[in-house]
């Protein structure tokens, strides 16, 4: 590997394999890792260790503050009114919202593969992550999707993955061989390993072996660089906090649920507290990138790009 296509953030994914190692043990062990308990467990960590890396997206608008809308009132109305658009669609259209929710975590997770020298083939791995679980587990993502959207016609959206999944996966594995020819191998590598944890594992645990173990440590780390923020002392002040106010979202959208099984309201305020804040979430990168153009020279950016990093890197010139 030539140090000028790898990435600051392209570490060999040891968390992640030792991870989906534990978890394949266990799974062979006889352990239900889709019963409830490892179902809530999962859902619970989703809160707890995937979602802080959100947080810092505020701090990475200001830091590159111009405007009425950067300043922080004007981002807290922007990400307040977009969650709360979010939340009023699964209220009123639930299958609707959980589509909406798919297609755009696609687009997001894509993001995490770049430097496959085309956008469909980062596209194909993100989509192949999340439709793989069909594979195995169609009726596991049916039921899933049914408790989540309260409704029988959520399992069309299961139907409507697994018909997508086999052209998906394909374009993956052909995602990960570009990533290893061009030198980015422990990219190929984590790749991989969520590919296959999301294809063997119970959907729930192996997207969130993916989601903690690989996405979010990767944009944290990032979103940390490009703030010049080292040590907890400098950003927990920001990420507990602002993790703690998502929790309480969490918390109050667990209240409103009328679903009576544990794990199924567990995993409904989870997954919807995690799809409300997905599309703030998502803008982020995009508004940060359109003030970077305007603040960074073209080249800088550029650069960034060309090394395989993620365009808000180069805010940390
Ligand atoms: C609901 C659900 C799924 C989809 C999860 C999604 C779409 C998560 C997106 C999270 C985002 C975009 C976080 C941003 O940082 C899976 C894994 C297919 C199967 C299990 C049930
Ligand atoms: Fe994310």
């Amino acid at each position: 590997m030539t140090l000028s296509n790898r990435s600051p953030s392209d570490r060999p994914p040891r968390v992640l394999a030792l991870g989906a190692a534990a978890c394949g043990l266990a799974m062979i062990a006889g352990v239900p890792l889709g019963g409830a308990a490892a179902t809530s467990v999962g859902c619970l960590s989703l809160l707890v260790f995937g979602l802080p890396h959100g947080t810092l997206d505020l701090e990475l608008i200001k830091a590159r503050s111009r405007g009425p809308w950067t300043g922080l009132a004007g981002l807290l109305v922007l990400y307040l009114g977009c969650a709360a658009l979010i939340l009023a669609l699964w209220q009123v259209a639930p299958v609707l919202a959980l589509g909406a929710f798919i297609v755009t975590a696609t687009v997001h997770f894509s993001e995490d593969w770049d430097g496959t020298g085309a956008r469909f083939l980062e596209l194909g791995v993100a989509l192949g992550l999340l439709c793989a679980p069909t594979l195995i587990h169609r009726d596991a993502m049916a039921r899933i999707f049914v408790g989540l959207t309260g409704q029988a016609q959520g399992s069309m959206i299961a139907d409507l993955m697994f018909l997508v999944m086999p052209v998906a996966l394909v374009v993956a594995l052909v995602a990960v061989a570009a990533l290893w020819s061009s030198g980015r191998r422990s990219r190929a590598i984590a790749a991989t390993l969520s590919l296959a944890s999301m294809v063997l594992l119970p959907p729930i645990v192996g997207f969130a072996l993916y989601f903690c173990l690989f996405h979010s440590p990767r944009h944290f780390r990032e979103s940390l660089s490009a703030l010049h923020w080292l040590g907890f002392a400098r950003w927990g002040w920001v990420v507990v906090p602002l993790t703690g106010a998502a929790g309480l979202i969490a918390l109050s959208l667990f209240g409103m649920e009328i679903r009576p099984a544990l794990p199924e309201r567990i995993m409904a305020a989870s997954f919807m507290t995690l799809s409300i804040l997905t599309v703030p979430h998502m803008l982020v990168p995009l508004l940060v990138e359109a003030l970077a153009r305007r603040g960074t020279p073209v080249a800088t950016r550029d650069a960034a790009i060309a090394l395989g990093q993620h365009p808000r890197a180069a805010l940390a010139d």
